[in-house]
């Protein structure tokens, strides 16, 4: 492991300067405009298949016309997890084996390479980031392990080569560079530790419904959107909707989560009001090393 990795249970504050920018319906969300980088996470409810990627690739290009960076972490096809339980199961793969982590994984690899080609395609210079790639490591329960550590760097460099980056999300490695998964709907947190490891204020989370409501909009016609949550209670009432372990690991960063619909101008922030927020996390050589000493310690 490179000095660049951020151990993801470090955090430096830095000044917030970002202003609010106005939000019409062609426009981007809050904010985004005064940033350089986005994370977007595009979910399974969005992800039916192939014709999915045209509305991915406007939302992707929103950014792009206005240069900034964007990472896309993305999780496997509709109900493409399920798909590959059973057939791990029908091969009797241990829930603990490095093959059944990688059978499993395998459903965001394919949607990841399949969006990149999708992409290049339609002229937005774009490349997969494999978990390994970016060094992103996590401990623990095989299929549920905790995030330890990614380094910015190599998120930088792969920028620097090509503008959009397509990360699959929900796997990472251990420390012998084998896979684990992050437990169900790992994907959220895939995107809250890149966002982190960038020093980003917020993480964008891109899903079937155009925020969290105060209970699930499909099952109750009366629910109402929340525009803006505290972790809490976005853990309370949103554990379906978004990873609670996400929401955890953000509340500890200070990380807002954006949740919203493709395209859509309404959405829900979980987290602090951009107004509240005064501090960001950031990685740098400073905390890269202070990591190392408090991991060592
Ligand atoms: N409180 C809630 N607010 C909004 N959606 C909710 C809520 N509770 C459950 N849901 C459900 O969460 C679904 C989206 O979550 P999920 O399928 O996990 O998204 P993704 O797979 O794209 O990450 C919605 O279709 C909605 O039915
Ligand atoms: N595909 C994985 C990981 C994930 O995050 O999926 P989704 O974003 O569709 O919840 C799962 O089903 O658990």
């Amino acid at each position: 492991m490179s000095t660049e990795t951020t151990a993801l249970s470090e955090q430096a504050a830095l000044s917030e300067t970002e202003a609010l920018s106005g939000t019409t319906a062609l426009s981007l969300p809050k904010g985004a405009a005064n940033t350089e980088t986005i994370v977007l996470k595009f979910g399974g409810s969005v992800l039916h298949s192939q014709a999915d990627f045209e509305r991915i690739h406007s939302e992707i290009h929103r950014y792009r016309s206005q240069n900034i960076n964007v990472i896309a972490v993305v999780s496997a096809f509709f109900g493409m997890t399920e798909q590959l339980i059973t057939q791990a199961t029908a091969k009797q793969l241990s829930t603990d084996s490095v093959e059944f982590a990688t059978l499993i994984a395998s459903g965001e690899f394919q949607s990841a390479a399949a969006l990149v080609n999708f992409l290049t395609q339609h002229d937005l210079k774009a490349s997969c980031q494999t978990p390994a790639d970016l060094e992103f490591v996590a401990h623990g329960e095989r299929t549920k392990a905790t995030p330890t550590s990614i380094n910015a760097v190599k998120i930088n460099s792969a920028l620097a080569q090509t503008p959009v980056i397509v990360v699959p999300g929900f796997s990472a490695v251990d420390q012998h560079g084998e896979c684990v998964l992050l437990g169900r709907g790992g994907s959220d947190i895939s995107a809250v530790c890149i966002a982190h490891a960038l020093g980003l204020e917020s993480v964008r989370l891109l899903k079937d419904v155009n925020g969290l409501y105060d209970r699930d909009p499909n099952k109750f016609a009366n629910a109402n959107r929340l525009a803006y949550v505290d972790y809490a209670t976005a853990c309370r009432i949103g554990g379906e909707l978004i990873q609670t372990e996400a929401i955890d690991f953000a509340a500890t960063k200070s990380i807002a989560i954006d949740v919203a619909g493709i395209g859509s101008i309404k959405q829900s922030r979980i987290g602090p009001k951009r107004s509240e927020q005064t501090t960001k996390v950031v990685a740098t050589t400073d905390n890269v090393s202070a990591n190392k000493s408090l991991r060592s310690a």
